[in-house]
C-alpha cells in the first residue's frame, strides 16, 4: 500500500477538497470517563484502544482473498461516488430515476484483481458485504473474537435495540460514500488504511437538502460536494460540519440521523472497515424540547403519512407549500 497511512498530512494531500467549514472531532481513550457521556448524548466521538476488532489486525486484501471463497456484494460505479439507492423505492417512485451504481455478486478474487489492476477510466468497485456465514471459517473465527463484551456493554448502557448487521466494507482508494444519514446507531471500526469522515448534526438538515422520503435516494443529500449547486441549495454555504481521520483500531461512533460523508484517500490503496448498526433505543418518555433527530423523524413521518393519504407522492410538495405558504396564514 503506497503512502504512509499513519501520517495524517500524507492523507490530507490525498483528499478531495470541499467548500466546508469543518471542526475536528474529539478522540477519546476507551476508558475515558467522558466517553459514555458522548454516546449517551448522541454526540460523535472517535474511540481509541477499545480493541473492538483487534482480531482483524492481520486483515488486508490478501488475507481476505485467501479466506473469502464465495461471491460477495460489490457496488459498481462509473465515478468515485457510491450514492446508495433504495431498490424497493425505485419500483414505486414516480420520478424518472437512473441509479448511478449497480450491485453485483462477485468472487473476492475477481474483486481483488480488479482493484489491483484498476486504471483511470475503469469502473470503480466497493465491496459491501454483510458479515454472515458466507465468509470463510478464519473470518468467522476473527469475527467471534471481536470485543463483544465492550460493545454489548455500550448497547445495554444506552438501551439500544439489537445489532442488526455488520457490514464488511472494502473500498478502493479514492471511493466516496456521499453525505447521507442512517436511522440506526453505528460503531464504525477502521481495520486497514485511513478513512476520512465528515459529519453534520441532524439540525443541518436545512443545509444538506436530503431527497424526499419516497425518493429512491431517501436519506441521501442532494448536494454534490464536488460541485455544489448554490442556486438550488443556497443553505449549503452555511453547512457546519466536523471531520476526522480514523486509523486502524479506532472506532467512530456515528449517532443515528447524523449526516456523514465517508472517503478513502486518493492514493493510499484500499481501505477496510466494519460497521456495527444497532436499532435505536425505544423512546420511553418524550422529553421537551425535542432533540434535532426527533424532529427529522417527525418530518419523515409527515411525508410518509401524506404519501399514504394522497397516494400520489407528487402532490406532497404542493400540499406542504400550501400549508407553509404565508397566504394560508
Ligand atoms: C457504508 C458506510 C460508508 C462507507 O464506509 O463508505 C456508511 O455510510 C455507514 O457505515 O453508515
Ligand atoms: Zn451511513
Amino acid at each position: 500500500m503506497s503512502g504512509n497511512c499513519g501520517n495524517k498530512s500524507s492523507s490530507e494531500n490525498q483528499l478531495r477538497k470541499y467548500p466546508l467549514k469543518l471542526d475536528k472531532l474529539p478522540k477519546l481513550k476507551f476508558d475515558d470517563p467522558k466517553l459514555d457521556e458522548y454516546i449517551a448524548s448522541d454526540e460523535p466521538v472517535v474511540i481509541q484502544g477499545c480493541k473492538l476488532v483487534a482480531s482483524t489486525s492481520k486483515w488486508n486484501l490478501d488475507y481476505l482473498n485467501k479466506h473469502m471463497n464465495g461471491k460477495y456484494t460489490v457496488i459498481v460505479s462509473h465515478n468515485h461516488k457510491f450514492k446508495y439507492h433504495d431498490e424497493k423505492k425505485m419500483a414505486t417512485s414516480k420520478v424518472n430515476f437512473q441509479p448511478t451504481t449497480k450491485r453485483v455478486k462477485m468472487p473476492f478474487s475477481e474483486f481483488a484483481e480488479k482493484v489491483r489492476n484498476w486504471k483511470k477510466g475503469d469502473e470503480r468497485l466497493y465491496l459491501q458485504q454483510v458479515l454472515d456465514n458466507s465468509v470463510g471459517k478464519e473470518i468467522v473465527d476473527d469475527f467471534l473474537k471481536f470485543n463483544w463484551n465492550w460493545i454489548t456493554d455500550k448497547q445495554i448502557k444506552n438501551n439500544w435495540g439489537p445489532l442488526t448487521s455488520n457490514l464488511l466494507l472494502v473500498s478502493m482508494e479514492g471511493n466516496v460514500t456521499p453525505c447521507h444519514y442512517d436511522e440506526q446507531q453505528n460503531f464504525y471500526a477502521q481495520v486497514y488504511g485511513v478513512k476520512r469522515i465528515i459529519l453534520f448534526r441532524p439540525s443541518e438538515f436545512k443545509c444538506l437538502y436530503p431527497h424526499p422520503v419516497h425518493h429512491p435516494y431517501d436519506r441521501q443529500s442532494q448536494v454534490d460536494f464536488d460541485k455544489p449547486d448554490y442556486n438550488r441549495f443556497p443553505n449549503f454555504r452555511n453547512a457546519q460540519g466536523y471531520e476526522t481521520y480514523i486509523h486502524p483500531g479506532e472506532v467512530l461512533y456515528i449517532p443515528m440521523y447524523w449526516f456523514h460523508h465517508v472517503e478513502s484517500p486518493l492514493k493510499e490503496g484500499p481501505t477496510i472497515s466494519i460497521n456495527f448498526w444497532y436499532k435505536a433505543a425505544r423512546t420511553e418518555q418524550i422529553v421537551y424540547p425535542l432533540k434535532d433527530y426527533q424532529k427529522v423523524a417527525i418530518m419523515r413521518n409527515v411525508e410518509k403519512m401524506l404519501g399514504e393519504a394522497l397516494r400520489d407522492t407528487n402532490e406532497i410538495g404542493p400540499l406542504l407549500r400550501t400549508i407553509a405558504d404565508e397566504n394560508y396564514f
